[in-house]
């Protein structure tokens, strides 16, 4: 009998007893205390809750940009708790993508420009007019941040950390510089390459509408998980109103 197990049967994420604490003594900070929890592949993730509840920490975390304090955290069979330095750095340009509230794309470089500075380093990316295409930014290849609205520019962004065919992406308020019209139509992207690519997606949100289209919606409150709720049918992106 083989004891050898699939990675491709395993949970994007496990984490057992995460913990995290930010500064030391009567200043520490516990962002997280004590986070169980399975991210099953493939599926798109809602993190809910009030501000400094610890979701962006998480993130952080099962992103590989910073460390836990305790616990373990795996991708898969990768133990991210375990790793060096440099393997977080070749997990995070190897395995995942980020979307942030703001879209950090370079203003003197073009859409496809921007998405080419990802697509140079990756592992196996896909072409960067490609990318853009997915997003609906197919005829805006050659424009400027400042010639986009605040929707697009965010859409460039999400061709940026798709382009190198993440597993997962990563997305802190995705939406939160937009208003609901435009938010609407990021959400229907991420909808659309969680759908098409099969990218596991988690997305960390104020915007409480937006739970409604997600398979599993993780309420978090004061460094807990306070509820795991999966959707049995889930809205469409065009369906939510905030
Ligand atoms: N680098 C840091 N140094 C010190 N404290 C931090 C740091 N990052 C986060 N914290 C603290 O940890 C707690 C959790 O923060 P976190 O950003 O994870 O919450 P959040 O739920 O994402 O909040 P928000 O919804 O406002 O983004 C907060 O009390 C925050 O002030």
């Amino acid at each position: 009998m083989s004891l050898h197990v699939d990675p491709s049967s395993l949970p994007a994420f496990r984490t057992e007893g995460l913990t995290k604490t930010y500064g030391e003594g009567a200043a520490a900070v516990q962002a997280l205390r004590g986070v169980d929890l399975v991210v099953p592949r493939g599926e798109l993730v809602v993190l809910l809750g009030p501000s400094g509840s610890g979701k962006s920490t998480l993130l952080n975390i099962l992103g590989g940009l910073d460390r836990a304090t305790s616990g373990r955290a795996l991708f898969t069979d990768h133990e991210l708790s375990a790793m060096t330095d440099r393997d977080l750095t070749r997990y995070r340009r190897d395995h995942v993508g980020f979307v942030f509230q703001f879209y950090n794309l370079m203003p003197s470089l073009t859409a496809e420009e921007n998405v080419e500075l990802v697509t140079e380093i990756a592992h196996a990316p896909m072409e960067p007019a490609e990318a853009l295409r997915l997003v609906g930014l197919g005829e805006r290849l050659h424009h400027f941040p400042a010639q986009m609205s605040g929707g697009e520019q965010q859409r460039v962004a999400i061709a940026r950390a798709i382009a190198k065919q993440p597993d997962v992406l990563f997305c802190d308020e995705p939406t939160g510089a937009l208003d609901s019209t435009t938010g609407r139509a990021v959400l229907k992207v991420l909808n659309d390459v969680n759908a098409t690519l099969g990218t596991t997606v988690l997305i960390v949100t104020h915007a409480a509408a937006t739970a409604a289209m997600a398979h599993r919606v993780i309420h978090f409150a004061d460094g807990r998980i306070r509820e795991v709720v999966t959707n049995a049918v889930r809205s469409t992106p065009e369906e939510i109103a905030w």
